[in-house]
C-alpha cells in the first residue's frame, strides 16, 4: 500500500550489487540491510533512488548524450526510423503520437524492445515481431545503447533477486518460469522546454499511469526536476534528479505477484523548464508468456485475502502498446 510519503528514499544497493550472483547472498549482513531498505521503499512508496549500481557514469551520460543528439536532428532524419505496426511498433514517434488515457504526450521518443523472432511466442507476440530501429547518426548510438541494456538487465535481476528475499522467497523467485529470460523494454523519450509564446493547451510530457512490468530504472537529464510521483493523499511528490542514481519503480507485473503488498506507484512528467529535457527509461520485465498471479506466501502475509488480478505478461504489454496510439 502506498502511504503518505514526502520524499523517495535513496538505497545503496552496493553489496546486492557485489554478492547478487551468489545465491547465499541472504545470509550476509549488509545485503540483509539492502532487503530491508527495499522491503520498505517498495511498501511505503513503490520508487527509490538507486545508489552504488555500479553501472559507468561515463555510459549513464552518453546514452543521455546521444538521445539529445538524436532528437535535436531534422524532423525527416527521425522519421528514417519511423515506428509503424509493420516494424512491430519499434522506432521513432513524434510529438504527440503516444497516448495516455486519451490525451496526446508532449513527448517524442524512440522504443526499442527485446528481440521477438518470428513464431517465438505464437500469435501473442505477432505484432511485436520485428528488428529495433538504429539511427545512423550518431554513429556511437546502436553500441552504446546495447551496452546500456545489457548493464541494466544485470542490474535490475539482481535488484529483483533482493525484492525476492524481502518477500521472505528465495533469491531466485522471480527467475525460472517466472522472470528466469526476462523481456525488456527501452524508451528514448525527449520533452520540449516550455517556452512563454507557446501557452500550450497540454503540457503534460507523460500523462499520469504505472508502468507494466517488474522494475523501471529511470536515468534523467540532471538539471531538470519533472517526473513526479503521487501519494496516499494525492499530493505530487518531485523525482528530483540526483546524480549518479537511477530513479527506480515497480511496476503492475510486481503488484500482482506481491499481492500488493508493493505499489505500483502513479506517475506523471511535466517539463516546466524552459530546456529540452530528455529520459533514458529502461524497463526489466517477466518472461513474455509468464502467467503472472499472486504469490502464495505474498497471500499469506497478506492474511489470506488474495488479489483478483492476473495476467499473462506479453498479453499486458500488447494491451498497452495498442492502446498507446489511439485516442
Ligand atoms: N513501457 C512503459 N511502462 N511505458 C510507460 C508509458 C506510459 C504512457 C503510455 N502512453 C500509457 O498510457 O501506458
Ligand atoms: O520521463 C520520466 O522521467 C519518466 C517516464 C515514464 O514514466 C515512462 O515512460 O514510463
Ligand atoms: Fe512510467
Amino acid at each position: 500500500m502506498t502511504t503518505d510519503f514526502k520524499s523517495i528514499p535513496i538505497i545503496d544497493v552496493g553489496p546486492l550489487v557485489a554478492k547478487g550472483d551468489d545465491l547465499k547472498m541472504g545470509q550476509d549482513a549488509d545485503v540483509r540491510e539492502v532487503v530491508k531498505q527495499l522491503d520498505q521503499a517498495c511498501r511505503e512508496t513503490g520508487f527509490f533512488y538507486v545508489k552504488g549500481h555500479g553501472v559507468p557514469e561515463s555510459l549513464i551520460n552518453e546514452v543521455k548524450d546521444v538521445t539529445h543528439k538524436f532528437f535535436n536532428l531534422p524532423y525527416d532524419e527521425k522519421l528514417k526510423i519511423k515506428m509503424t505496426p509493420s516494424r512491430g511498433y519499434r522506432g521513432y514517434q513524434k510529438l504527440k503520437e503516444n497516448i495516455t488515457k486519451g490525451v496526446p504526450d508532449l513527448q517524442e521518443a524512440i522504443d526499442y524492445y527485446r528481440e521477438v523472432k518470428r513464431g517465438m511466442y505464437g500469435s501473442l507476440g505477432e505484432i511485436l515481431e520485428g528488428c529495433n530501429l538504429w539511427p545512423q547518426d550518431p554513429t556511437n548510438f546502436k553500441a552504446s545503447m546495447e551496452e546500456y541494456v545489457r548493464l541494466c538487465t544485470d542490474l535490475s535481476r539482481k535488484i529483483m533477486r533482493g525484492i525476492a528475499l524481502a518477500l521472505g522467497g528465495s533469491a531466485d523467485e522471480f527467475e525460472g518460469e517466472k522472470g528466469g529470460d526476462p523481456f525488456w523494454v527501452m524508451r528514448l523519450i525527449g520533452y520540449p522546454g516550455k517556452s512563454p509564446t507557446n501557452g500550450q493547451d497540454n503540457d503534460i510530457g507523460c500523462g499520469i499511469h504505472t508502468d507494466y512490468g517488474l522494475l523501471t530504472l529511470i536515468n534523467q537529464d540532471d538539471d531538470i526536476t519533472a517526473l513526479e510521483v503521487k501519494n496516499l493523499s494525492g499530493e505530487w511528490i518531485p523525482a528530483t534528479p540526483i546524480p549518479g542514481t537511477f530513479v527506480c519503480n515497480i511496476g503492475d507485473m510486481l503488484k500482482i505477484w506481491s499481492n500488493g503488498l508493493y505499489e505500483a506507484t502513479l506517475h506523471r512528467v511535466i517539463n516546466n523548464s524552459p530546456k529540452y529535457r530528455v529520459c533514458v527509461a529502461y524497463f526489466y520485465e517477466p518472461n513474455f508468456d509468464t502467467l503472472v498471479e499472486p504469490l502464495e506466501m505474498c497471500v499469506e502475509k497478506s492474511g489470506g485475502t488474495r488479489l483478483k488480478e492476473r495476467a499473462v505478461y506479453g498479453q499486458h504489454l500488447v494491451n498497452k502498446v495498442k492502446s498507446n496510439f489511439v485516442m
